[in-house]
């Protein structure tokens, strides 16, 4: 019997941390994603690009175990991880940073990091988070609500880099806040990254997102119309090409 090269099998990716495969989600009726496929590969920063209504915030909570998909398959390494809750997410190293930040507006900046951690006393250690985000430091009995929005998003990454995470799913994190800020918040990722952790980034700040990312994704209306090396998309190119606006 002779073998055909089509037999020949394909070996597995084994950079990807996060795979993301054939992945349709509807609202009701309302198909959000259709047949959406994505790999985050390790160590590497994925940015996540599309218009308003794309489906972005959708697939980060579709990973992250908060949106069940109507078919497809989420796999986080090795493991196939569709069906798992939140928390054997979150324990498995998938943390999203979700969109409007996400900190206890009413607890401290302390309350807000240990509400991150397991119960046990021995694992009480917000020690990790005050070194990655000094700024937090001088204001652990502040209330969250009362700081500025960059300072509650510094939170929320801290919150999340406590969690140690393999992957770090970012839903516009640079939202309403000044550049000035943009830049302290960007810089942070950059850091987050530089330490291996890998980041799947929805951002509306294109230029800035490519300049961090290794690999990009555009959605529009539900589906992939790019996926590539963050260097082959220019703002310009994702503007005109893949959301038909004029330049
Ligand atoms: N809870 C919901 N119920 C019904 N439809 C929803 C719900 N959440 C989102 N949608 C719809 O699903 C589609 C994708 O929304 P999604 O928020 O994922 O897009 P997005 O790309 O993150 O947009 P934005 O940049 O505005 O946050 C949109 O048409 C939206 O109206």
């Amino acid at each position: 019997m002779t073998t055909s090269s089509a037999a020949v099998p394909t070996a597995p990716d084994t950079d990807a941390l996060l795979t993301v495969d054939g992945v349709t989600v509807a609202y009701g009726q309302q198909v959000a994603l259709r047949d959406v496929s994505l790999t985050v590969r390790r160590g590497s920063v994925t940015a996540l690009l599309g218009p308003n209504g794309a489906g972005k915030t959708t697939l980060l909570r579709a990973v992250a175990g908060l949106q069940r998909p109507r078919s497809g398959r989420i796999t986080f390494d090795g493991a196939t991880i569709t069906t798992r809750p939140v928390h054997a997410r979150v324990r498995a190293g998938v943390c999203l940073v979700p969109e409007g930040r996400g900190v206890f507006r009413n607890l401290t900046v302390r309350e807000n990091l240990l509400a991150q951690l397991p119960r046990s006393p021995r694992s009480r250690d917000i020690g990790p988070a005050l070194e990655a985000f000094p700024d937090l430091a001088g204001r652990l009995s502040q209330a969250a609500g009362t700081m500025s929005g960059g300072q509650q998003q510094m939170l929320a990454l801290a919150r999340c880099y406590l969690s140690n995470p393999s992957v770090i799913l970012l839903d516009e994190v640079s939202m309403g806040l000044a550049p000035l800020v943009v830049d302290q918040i960007f810089d942070s990722i950059g850091r987050l990254a530089a330490q291996g952790i890998s980041l799947l980034l929805v951002e509306q700040y294109v230029d800035r997102a490519l300049d961090l990312a290794d690999h990009a994704y555009v959605l529009n209306r539900g589906e992939i119309a790019f996926a590539g090396a963050a260097r082959d998309l220019s703002r310009e190119a994702l503007l005109a090409d893949y959301l038909g606006v004029e330049v």
